[in-house]
């Protein structure tokens, strides 16, 4: 049965990166996904723009929605203080047992919960099962047209403080119209907006941080 472009960087990653050096596992999988098959990794350019939101705000407790091959996870896991942990949400099996072995390799795996299934199923959960209290930041990469509801459910579920950091990928491609309208019309956040470009592609991208005030 032939391999999927999610196996095949993940054997890329298996066979050319450094076990244990989470950027040299990031390095790998840009230099696969530019120079071989593209793929919807967050990328090096907007990379950037999420390594500063995390290092800025020192999230003990952060989400991811879209997990995907892991990139981003190994991204964010990297930069978590001791103590702290990434819980992130994929609903596809093949991708999720894709990133546990990234995230493994890297060597963050003690960072990282992968917690399988769709969001709107597992936000509800984060309290009870998972044991948050609130989240302190919030990376929305997954479908676009959850970007909204799940940000809704987020706040019904009483899962921000104020100071809650949501950074949301591709406000121009593929596009969060809704989602941009939601969260700018809404008083309850300060929104900011990063021009960036789509990750190994010479387009226009952008990502929106919207903190919460409470
Ligand atoms: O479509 C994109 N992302 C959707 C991501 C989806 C990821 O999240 C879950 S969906 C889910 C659903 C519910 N709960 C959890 C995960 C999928 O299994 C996938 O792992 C995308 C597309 C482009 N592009 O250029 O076409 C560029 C990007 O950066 C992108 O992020
Ligand atoms: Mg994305």
């Amino acid at each position: 049965m032939n391999q999927s472009k999610e196996q095949r960087i993940l054997n890329f990653v298996l066979q050319n990166a450094v076990r244990g050096d989470p950027r040299s596992v990031m390095d790998t999988i840009d230099k696969y996904c530019s120079q071989k098959e593209w793929a919807m990794n967050v990328g090096d350019e907007k990379g950037l723009i999420l390594d500063k939101t995390v290092e800025e705000l020192q999230p003990s407790v952060a989400l991811e929605l879209g997990t995907y091959c892991g990139y981003s996870a190994v991204r964010i896991a990297r930069l978590l203080k001791a103590g702290a942990r990434l819980l992130t949400v994929e609903f596809n099996p093949e991708f999720a047992a894709i990133a546990k072995q990234i995230i493994e390799f890297a060597g963050v795996q003690d960072k990282v919960k992968i917690l399988e299934g769709p969001s709107e199923e597992i936000i509800p959960q984060l309290k009870k099962k998972y044991e948050v209290d609130t989240l302190d930041f919030v990376f929305l990469d997954h479908w676009k047209d959850r970007y909204t509801p799940d940000t809704i459910l987020i706040q019904e579920c009483n899962l921000l403080r104020k100071g809650s950091v949501l950074l949301a990928d591709n406000i121009i491609v593929p596009g969060a119209p809704e989602f941009l309208k939601y969260i700018r019309n809404n008083p309850r956040f300060q929104c900011t907006n990063y021009p960036s470009h789509l990750e190994y592609m010479k387009v226009e991208d952008a990502m929106e941080k919207a903190v919460f005030l409470g």
